[in-house]
């Protein structure tokens, strides 16, 4: 079966997940695109998908009839609205992060599949389905021995001007949030933040960078270095240190060479080139669950625990230093 698949935000993101659908994937043809910005919708049927109806809305989109499931790649503040109406329509979503910008939003998100009685909404937290992650989840079962402490660091070279101090939680570091439950199978019980001096390249709305503690109900603690204006490089570290060994997330590969007397590894820079492969899996999974008219991979109840511990974390930058404390309601039987 080709599922009939509608892009609803055609940016950066809606526009590589078109890509990967019409020339990448197997099983999903781009039948309909919108955007506010209708030139950006224009261009990529133009460029990648020359079927596709444009809908001057998300709603009239998923109300088309030649649409089975929808991709949500809009801006973050529009996504609930959307799978809302998605799960209302009974058609299978795949939302980019985060699901929804409050705490509050996701939980709505939760009921609404919850009372629909089976899955509909998969969350593009894409790190769980990269080879690098899965290998290091497997080494932390089978060999460290029970984790102990975690270091990370998630860094880009830049960001824009209208990147404030909140959104390196609820733009970047969602992705650790979310990604260490799944590593740990755990869950968080406090957040702390610390800054360091500003650095030089970090505007005036922006403190750059920031260290997050996080610890969980089993005890482990996670430090994660935030740093947006890093310059060299876009690159994600992390290491798990447990019992009986360490294990770190391996390198992108690249090729190693020996020129005018330096050995030099290529670091990459852009989001998009290192988890390229996990974009690739994730949305290749959506498209087999979709076909069937259901979700797989992560859950909403994900994108919700994730919502409610970036709050706790943008509450620990505001009272640097001290421990904010993070509770969660009881798991849904539908995300057991
Ligand atoms: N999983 C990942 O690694 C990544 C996820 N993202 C997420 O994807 C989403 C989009 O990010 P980008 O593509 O980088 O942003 P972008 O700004 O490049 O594209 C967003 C598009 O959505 C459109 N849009 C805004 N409001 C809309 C509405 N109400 N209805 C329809 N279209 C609307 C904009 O006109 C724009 O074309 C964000 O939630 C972001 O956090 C972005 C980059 C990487
Ligand atoms: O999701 C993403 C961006 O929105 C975000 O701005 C970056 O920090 C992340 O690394 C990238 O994966």
């Amino acid at each position: 079966m080709t599922v009939k698949i509608g892009v609803i935000g055609t940016g950066a993101i809606g526009r590589d997940h078109a890509r990967r659908i019409e020339k990448v994937l197997a099983g999903g043809k781009i039948t309909a695109l919108s955007d506010v910005n209708m030139a950006s919708a224009e261009a990529v049927k133009a460029e990648i998908a020359p079927d596709a109806e444009i809908f001057a809305t998300g709603e009239e989109l998923i109300a088309s009839a030649n649409v089975d499931a929808v991709l949500v790649c809009s801006w973050g503040q529009t996504h609930e609205q959307y799978v809302l109406a998605a799960i209302a329509a009974g058609k299978p979503c795949f939302c980019e992060k985060p699901l929804a910008t409050t705490a509050d939003g996701a939980k709505r998100i939760v009921d609404a599949e919850v009372a629909a009685g089976k899955r509909l909404v998969q969350v593009g937290f894409m790190r769980r389905y990269d080879a690098g992650y899965v290998a290091l989840k497997s080494a932390v079962e089978s060999h460290t021995g029970a984790p102990i402490m975690v270091h990370a660091a998630h860094r880009n070279p830049r960001v824009g001007n209208n990147y404030v101090t909140p959104m390196a939680i609820h733009d970047t570091l969602i992705h650790e949030i979310d990604v260490f439950r799944w590593l740990l199978d755990d869950d968080y019980t406090e957040a702390r933040v610390t800054f360091p001096r500003k650095c030089a390249r970090s505007h005036e709305k922006l403190r750059d960078p920031q260290i997050v503690t996080l610890k969980t109900a089993k005890g482990v603690v996670i430090d994660t270095e935030i740093f947006v204006n890093c310059h060299y490089g876009y690159d994600i570290q992390c290491e798990v240190v447990g019992e009986d060994g360490i294990a770190k997330l391996p390198e992108p590969m690249a090729i190693q060479m020996r020129l005018g007397a330096k050995l030099q590894n290529e670091i990459l820079v852009d989001w998009k080139d290192r988890f390229v492969g996990a974009y690739d899996v994730e949305l290749q999974d959506f498209l087999q669950a979709a076909a069937r008219g259901t979700a797989s991979g992560p859950t909403s109840w994900d994108g919700y625990m994730a919502a409610v511990t970036s709050d706790a974390c943008v509450k620990a930058q505001e009272c640097e230093g001290e421990a904010v404390a993070i509770t969660y309601p009881a798991r849904p039987a539908l995300y057991a």
